[in-house]
């Protein structure tokens, strides 16, 4: 008989597969079942998956895997631009470039690899394609690691390895999947000051106590303390999203109309959907010649009785 909890022969696990496409996934699999998808197109995370099977990712029904197209759902990394705040493509091109992976990641000395399962990719701007629209060197690593009780987290690190410095803004575009939009209320972003995409990124306060949803809702909220929850009332479950680095937070939820305009999304779906994301979109981050920056995000599920 097994004993309880985690078997002496259980170990983490990671492995390669393909998607229909053909394209490189990772799947990271923890000892007690809980899994990870991550796509080498844009080093997106497709799937989060607890011990007992339930999928916490929102993936459009409709989403269009063949890249370049970023998949609808996940949770794809905009960088280096958020949104349409410059002058290269909605979100910038990470999220439409196939990622590789490292084999010997520069050391990570703040990383306990205990019981987790992990990978390490990483994005250069070594391409052509890439230098042509954005003419930095740079290097983006990115681990992706599942905890034993579940826990996912990215720890990106972008370098500068030219002679001239550059600025960026990220985020970690995450579609939560909830029961329905009107069931949720996130907490952690009361009285800040959020831009608002719906009026030309005018600044305004939040006011109320909870964020609730009735309409669509496109913000990037500023300097937000590092923990921000979730609320799904009806499946019994609070996402807590704990950020480093990543000061702003983007709430996105395209309601009826705009999901209907949106030709990988169905157009019910955004019941079912929302996006919350770490980010560092306000003061986009500077890097000298040789500098390196640093962001975290993790993301764990609290279960209510
Ligand atoms: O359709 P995309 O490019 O994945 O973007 C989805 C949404 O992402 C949000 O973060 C933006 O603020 C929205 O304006 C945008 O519509």
């Amino acid at each position: 008989m097994e004993p309880s909890g985690v078997s002496d022969e259980k170990r983490p696990t990671v492995d390669m597969v393909k998607d229909k496409n053909g394209t490189d996934q990772i799947l990271l699999q923890n000892p007690k079942g809980a899994s990870v998808k991550i796509s080498l197109h844009g080093g997106q995370v497709l799937s989060w998956k607890t011990d007992k099977g339930d999928e916490l990712l929102f993936t459009s029904a409709k989403a269009n895997s063949k890249p370049p197209h970023p998949v609808r759902g996940g949770i794809p990394i905009c960088f280096p631009q958020f949104g349409t705040r410059g002058s290269l493509e909605q979100h910038g091109f990470a999220r439409n470039k196939i990622w590789l992976v490292e084999e010997n990641p520069p050391a990570l000395s703040s990383f306990d690899s205990i019981d987790k399962a992990y990978v390490d990719l990483v994005l250069k701007s070594y391409d052509e394609d890439t230098t042509r629209i954005w003419p930095h060197s740079f290097e983006f690593h990115l681990r992706v690691s599942l905890a034993l009780d579940g826990n996912l987290t990215l720890i990106s690190r972008v370098r500068n390895i030219n002679s001239k410095p550059f600025s960026f803004s990220i985020a970690y575009h995450t579609y939560f999947s909830i029961s329905d939009i009107s069931e949720v209320r996130v907490e952690g972003l009361e009285t800040l000051d959020y831009l608002d995409n719906l009026f030309e990124k005018e600044r305004f306060t939040e006011q109320g106590d909870a964020l609730t949803f009735e309409s669509e809702v496109d913000r990037v909220y500023l300097n937000s303390r590092d923990v921000v929850a979730v609320f799904d009332h009806e499946k019994k479950r609070t996402f807590l999203i704990k950020k480093e680095g990543l000061p702003d937070v983007v709430v996105w939820n395209p309601w009826d109309k705009k999901a209907k305009a949106l030709t990988d999304m169905g157009d019910e779906e955004y019941k079912h959907m929302l996006c919350v994301d770490g980010a560092a979109i306000e003061k986009p981050i500077n890097l000298k010649p040789g500098e390196e920056w640093t962001g975290k995000l993790n993301l764990s599920l609290i279960l209510s009785t």
